[in-house]
């Protein structure tokens, strides 16, 4: 990282006592990839060994896994376990619930953009298939309930929100194809323009159907449904980049109502919006509230943290992205974030204002 990188104070044993009203982020976001195991699920028709349709072939270590060592003995041979994502398929026909970050689901065998949400939750759980499926579970009953495509259509309150988060995607020159690494989706989240705590944060669920209104216009710019490449446990280019700016904070003590917000936006995110981060950036954050960061870690899962980057000066983000493959994706950022690219107001997309 950049000079700029502000170093934690540490203070966190200090005001450890006082998140223990906010439960600790499940370890979702950002689980490090690892090959997923073999697991043994209970006996249920093979799965149709057809290679994904356009697209290069699920591997074995991913997605498909042998008959149980030993299985052969058995005087009725026992019918052959559902690869890992084919057991999270039929977790979610029997959930019913037919959509996930805007992909509705289909056969993963043969729908690339479901192989690619399926392999995230197994991804999200280094490879645990309880682990995965339960996550999954959740996924599909909170999507069920808060209907997050509806948020996107839904009108926030203008002087509640207006300037405190966008959406901006950035293509290379003549990039424009269907490849996912031509382009990179950024979701900013303006805190520092929060002009009252009370109007912004006072009630959590608006809040929150906001930052998810948010985080769902992000998805339609991945666009996870028209995806034609699948994803391992090792290549994943479906992943954006966030961008928190604390640029003149009129406010240099955390308040209740930031704190239940930030604790709730952690919590929502890791359990339904796994595998979705590359990598976040804190920047403008004043050298009087490292301790923020401090304090802000202590919800956060240990493989989350590994992606944040605070930065003292915004003005040096651009200099982050000189190994994307987005050409010149620094030059591609506003101004104010040292590139030469339009402002956030001029091309970032906003949850809907009235
Ligand atoms: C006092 C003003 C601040 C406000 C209103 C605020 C607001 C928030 C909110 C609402 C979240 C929830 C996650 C999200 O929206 O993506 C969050 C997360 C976070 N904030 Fe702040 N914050 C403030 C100050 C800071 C400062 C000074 C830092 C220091 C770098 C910081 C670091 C973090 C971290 C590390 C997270 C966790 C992010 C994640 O899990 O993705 N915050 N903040």
């Amino acid at each position: 990282m950049t000079d700029t990188a502000i170093k934690p104070t540490p203070v966190e044993s200090a005001i450890a006592p006082e998140i223990s009203e906010t439960p600790k982020a499940p370890a979702a976001e950002t689980a490090p990839v690892v090959e997923a195991a073999p697991v043994v699920a209970e006996p249920v028709p093979a799965p149709v060994a057809t290679p994904v349709a356009g697209a290069e072939p699920v591997s074995k270590a991913e997605g498909v896994t042998d008959a149980p060592a030993g299985a052969e003995k058995d005087k009725t041979p026992a019918a052959p376990e559902l690869a890992p994502i084919a057991q999270l398929w039929k977790v979610a026909q029997e959930n019913g619930h037919p959509e996930v970050w805007g992909v509705t689901l289909a056969d993963p065998e043969t729908h690339v953009p479901t192989q690619i949400v399926l392999q995230k939750y197994l991804n999200a759980n280094d490879g645990d298939i309880a682990k995965a499926k339960d996550q999954l579970t959740k996924t599909l009953e909170w999507r069920a309930k808060t209907k997050p495509l509806e948020l996107i259509k839904k009108a926030f309150t203008k002087a509640k929100f207006e300037g405190l988060g966008f959406v901006t995607v950035y293509a290379g020159e003549g990039e424009a194809s269907t490849e996912p690494e031509s382009k990179e989706v950024f979701t900013w989240n303006i805190y520092g323009g929060v002009k009252s705590i009370e109007e912004t944060f006072g009630n959590l669920e608006e809040f929150i159907e906001w930052r998810v209104a948010l985080m769902e216009i992000a998805l339609q710019e991945l666009s996870l449904s028209t995806a034609t490449k699948p994803i391992t446990a090792e290549y994943d280019p479906y992943k954006m980049f966030q961008v928190h700016d604390y640029k003149s904070i009129s406010f240099l003590r955390q308040s209740p109502a930031v704190k239940s917000a930030s604790g709730e936006t952690i919590k929502v995110f890791a359990q339904n919006y796994p595998e979705l981060l590359k990598e976040k950036f804190f920047v403008n954050v004043p050298a009087i509230m490292g301790f923020v960061y401090s304090f802000m870690k202590l919800f956060v899962a240990a493989k989350t943290i590994k992606k944040f980057h605070p930065m003292s000066n915004g003005g040096a983000l651009a200099l982050e992205f000189a190994d994307s493959k987005v050409t010149g994706l620094g030059e591609k950022l506003p101004a104010e974030y040292g590139g030469k690219g339009g402002d956030l107001k001029a091309l970032g997309k906003e949850p809907v204002l009235e």
